[in-house]
């Protein structure tokens, strides 16, 4: 039989049984599967010289054993071992902990090498790596496995090299030449080696380079390759929305849209109007306007004979959205309802009616909007609000909701751009990047928690100006009942401290949903002044009379939160200020305190906070839909992921790529994935 990759690793000479079972363990099955375990970091072994090695870094050296190795015994199980060793011009002593049974193997005049931690106040290497005999028998760079105490590395290393022996000349290249000499990346077989068995750090380096580029462009021609094929076999209904309806709509606005908010109805109605389905993502930093342009490409498939959906993540945001709809699509005859959790019953069953029936024209509303039994006479788009929030699943529902019909997402958090092309890669983008004019940037302070008195005093002139003010509470993770808590507590002291001049009010997520509206609605009238909140107020809440938002505990917000949190300001065109208290400890910390303050860039904060959170961290674990990479890492790896990206597009647009020998691996990769036959990789 000739050696395949595909052969169970138990084909390898030296693996038994037993490894067999070690190796399934760690999720390795076949040969293939072996090669495939990249190693998460290198040891570098080479010699240094100890003259120039700082104090506490890692170092490999040679020496000659100039004394006894004397031993002490700290406990059961623990020793220190001491030994004397002639580097070169340098005695120093090594020493090991718990392994006095290399005593024997150091013998007076014998040469060993060590690695260790230098110490060089006191002339000492904690040994960590030994190896009797002189270094050339050792590597210089050793790559170290994520084994979880399955097997020794040694071991590891050893099956990877009858791996790669076994599988020699066998490994098909997936990229053809062109790109290979373009991008100067190694072929596979010689990738393959320099990753596991490294001469030097730059040959660690190019094999990665390869691997990270190979995976980001099977990524993105899943990704791309989903796209293409549900525009070229999904068909969406067609909305032939009536222009002039709408161009009368767009001029009965109190305001003027900007370029930007233009560009994107421009958009959204250009694709209404084709046979393509919508499935697009809309990006716009905080106050940019989203709702407008939600609310006009509604109107126009409403103009068509559809009906619309808007489904927003909280009730608050939700109620808030239907009000505002209400107020400018009711003129124009367009029939608004809104469902939620605490819907009655009786008045939801002849909602639902309605809607089945045709008579309502525009749904808003929370989750209750994905019940089953929630059914559209006729839909021609779906909007959902703050996209990020719903889980994979849900957008699923949604999609497979009725008729085909177009589904638009907005989110108000701006994502990094490789986030975006990553866990929305199948979708178009339009992107809101312009705030609408006349807004004055928000003034951040970064203030200690000491300093609360003259910030009551900042509040008090705001007020005094007859504008309002947000309180964000301490946020304490993990425990909504302490929240509450700290709201109550931070709100009695506010009341007490503005009693007789200005009202306060209390809002959290055990509020019952009247409690909520009511009190949102007094906030929004101007009735209560300051408004003391935990994060739900975090989305899209539209206040424009509020100038002034005090955030306690900021440290313990990510930056897109707190961007967000501000964001609640400075939506009119009076100056707002926001005051965020902090005492951070770290210096990570004190960073974002001070980037907070040096931009109001909703873009430039996400790509911070993706830098300083990481990848997983950004949207939350549970829902982030977050592909996960074998190699590659997105924020180190952007560059490669947008080469990637362009080169996947180019490939899959010419017919080259479809019919060249050179591609084939890489074809039967993207139509073993399901991409091309419309099957989801969420
Ligand atoms: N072109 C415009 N000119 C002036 N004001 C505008 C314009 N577009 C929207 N607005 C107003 O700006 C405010 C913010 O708009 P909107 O609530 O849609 O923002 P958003 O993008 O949803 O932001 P967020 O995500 O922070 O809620 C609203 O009061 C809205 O009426």
């Amino acid at each position: 039989m000739t050696p395949s990759l595909h052969d169970s690793v138990t084909e390898l000479k030296g693996v038994g049984k037993a490894a067999g079972e070690q190796l399934e363990a760690l999720g390795i099955h076949s040969v293939y599967d072996l090669l495939m375990s990249f190693p998460y970091r290198h040891e570098d072994f080479r010699l240094k010289d100890l003259t120039e090695t700082p104090h506490n870094e890692r170092v490999t050296i040679e020496g000659r054993v100039e004394s006894e190795p004397t031993i002490l015994f700290l406990g059961k199980n623990r020793s220190r071992l001491q030994v004397r060793l002639l580097a070169g011009r340098h005695l120093v002593k090594a020493v090991f902990f718990n392994q006095h049974y290399l005593k024997a193997r150091m013998t007076l005049g014998t040469v060993v090498t060590v690695t260790g931690k230098w110490d060089r106040g006191r002339q000492l290497i904690n040994v960590s790596n030994f190896h009797d005999g002189p270094k050339t028998e050792q590597s210089d760079f050793e790559p170290v496995y994520s084994l979880k105490s399955v097997m020794h590395q040694k071991t590891f290393r050893r099956f990877m090299r009858s791996a790669l022996d076994y599988t020699e000349g066998k490994h098909e290249e997936s990229l053809p030449n062109d790109t290979l000499v373009a991008y100067r990346i190694p072929a596979i077989s010689e990738a393959l080696e320099m990753v596991h068995f490294p001469k030097s750090p730059e040959d660690v380096k190019q094999a990665r380079r390869r691997f990270v580029y190979e995976e980001l462009l099977v990524f993105q021609l899943k990704m791309q390759g989903i796209k293409k094929a549900r525009k070229e076999t999904e068909l969406g209904v067609v909305v032939d929305y009536d222009l002039e309806k709408v161009k009368v709509f767009i001029e009965s606005l109190p305001f003027e849209l900007t370029n930007a908010q233009k560009r994107v109805v421009n958009e959204l109605c250009v694709e209404l109007k084709s046979t393509v389905r919508m499935n697009r993502l809309l990006q716009g930093d905080v106050g940019s306007g989203k709702t407008v342009v939600a609310a006009i490409a509604i109107y126009a498939s409403i103009t068509a004979g559809f009906q619309g959906a808007l489904m927003a993540p909280t009730e608050i945001l939700a109620e808030q959205h239907a009000a505002t709809l209400a107020e400018w699509l009711e003129p124009f005859n367009v029939t608004v309802a809104f469902l939620s959790g605490s819907t009655k019953a009786k008045a939801r069953v002849s909602l639902l009616e309605r809607l089945e029936s045709g008579e309502i024209d525009l749904l808003i509303g929370t989750h209750a909007l994905i019940q089953p039994d929630v059914v559209f006479k006729n839909p021609g788009l779906v909007i959902t609000d703050e996209q990020h929030r719903f889980g994979v699943e849900q957008r699923r529902v949604l999609r497979d909701k009725g008729l085909n019909p177009n589904v638009l997402f907005m989110t108000a958090t701006p994502i990094p751009r490789t986030l975006a092309i990553t866990v929305f890669g199948e979708m178009d983008v339009s992107v809101l990047d312009e705030l609408p004019a006349g807004r004055k940037e928000i003034e951040t302070h970064w203030l200690k928690e000491e300093s609360i008195l003259p910030v009551l005093q900042k509040m008090e002139k705001e007020l005094r100006a007859g504008r309002q003010a947000y309180v964000i509470c301490p946020l304490i993770e993990e425990s909504d009942k302490l929240d509450v808590q700290n709201a109550v507590d931070v709100h009695s002291q506010l009341t007490q401290h503005f009693k007789g001049q200005f009202n306060v009010g209390l809002m959290h997520g055990r509020l019952h949903s009247d409690e909520k509206d009511a009190i949102m609605r007094e906030f929004s009238e101007g009735d209560i002044h300051v408004l003391v909140s935990t994060t739900v107020v975090e989305v899209g809440v539209n206040v424009p009379n509020a100038t002034f938002m005090l955030i306690y505990d900021a440290g313990r917000f990510g930056l897109s939160q707190l961007h967000q949190l501000r964001g609640r300001v400075g939506r009119g065109a009076d100056q707002s200020y926001c005051v965020l208290l902090a005492d951070p400890k770290t210096d990570e910390g004190k960073e974002r305190m001070q980037t907070m303050t040096e931009t109001n860039d909703g873009f430039v904060l996400a790509e911070k906070d993706l830098e300083l959170r990481g990848a997983g961290d950004f949207f939350g674990k549970k829902q982030s839909g977050m592909p996960e990479f074998k190699i590659a890492d997105l924020v180190h790896d952007f560059r490669a992921l947008d080469t990637a990206r362009k080169d996947a597009e180019k490939l899959l647009n010419s017919t080259y790529f479809w019919e060249a020998d050179e591609y084939k691996i890489l074809r039967q990769q993207l139509e073993a994935s399901g991409a091309l036959g419309n099957e989801r990789i969420d």
